[in-house]
């Protein structure tokens, strides 16, 4: 599958330009994978599936606005955040990883490729959610791979936004993850509005929860790092 035929299967309006800025990226986080451990796929037509087509599985218009911001929480090789941002260039997006060389490797990728609405954050989610500048200042937050839900719940939704959402991507797993997830979501004021169901060409199978925050969270939360790790906030 080409990234063009991929943006069709997706339902993307055609566009060469993005195509081609999809493409080189994979090949450049491939390339990068042989060095340091970036992503645990090494083949360049795998990493575009499970990669980049995963990736703008959570778009969906109606929940990323004209020149919005979107903060990508533990993004790794830069996903779901690179390809989103190389689909809505009129968006700004901040990607955030607690390990400094995935970032500088996108910071490359994006300056070699012309990608100009990506800046990187080198900090902790349970850091960056209480600082000022980051908090409540997104309109939609995803994370894709990163934590169970009680946590990632605990670490996203304080950066989003009252009215915004949080794109949780998930595996088959998801509702199991959700009836412990109850309680903490309760809490920071998040209210599952939809939950996507999808398969990958390929056949491995996604579930994306979309959570629409109502009030802003309790100052408590997130909590100090290390904490929603060790007691996650557990309970339907
Ligand atoms: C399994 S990877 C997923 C990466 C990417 N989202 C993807 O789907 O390919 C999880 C990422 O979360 C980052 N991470 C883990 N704990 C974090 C924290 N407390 N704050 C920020 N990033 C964190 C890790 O460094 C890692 O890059």
């Amino acid at each position: 599958m080409t990234a063009c035929e991929m943006m069709e299967a997706l339902g993307l309006p055609a566009n060469e330009e993005a195509a081609r800025k999809l493409t080189e990226y994979n090949a450049m986080v491939i390339a990068m994978s042989k060095k340091v451990n970036l992503t645990g796929i090494k083949d360049v037509d795998e990493s575009l599936i499970k990669n980049v087509y995963d990736s703008l599985t959570v778009y969906d218009p109606k929940y990323f606005p004209a020149k919005g911001r979107v903060l990508d929480l533990g993004t790794g090789a830069g996903f779901p955040g690179v390809p989103l941002a190389i689909l809505r260039p009129d968006m700004q997006f901040l990607l955030v990883d607690s390990i400094q060389k995935k970032l500088t490797f996108i910071e490359d990728a994006c300056a070699d490729l012309g990608i100009k609405n990506v800046k990187c954050l080198h900090i902790r989610a349970e850091e960056g959610g209480r600082r000022r500048k980051t908090r409540e200042a997104f309109d939609v937050v995803t994370a894709r791979a990163v934590k169970a839900m009680p946590i990632i719940a605990e670490w996203s939704l304080p950066f989003v936004a009252v009215g915004g959402v949080f794109a949780a991507m998930k595996g088959p797993g998801a509702d199991e993850e959700m009836k412990t997830a109850g309680r903490i979501l309760r809490e920071l004021h998040g209210t599952l509005e939809e939950k996507k169901e999808l398969t990958l060409p390929g056949g491995d199978r996604r579930t994306i929860l979309y959570i629409r925050k109502t009030a802003p969270c309790p100052k408590t939360y997130p909590r100090k790092v290390g904490i929603a790790e060790k007691k996650p906030v557990l309970g339907e």
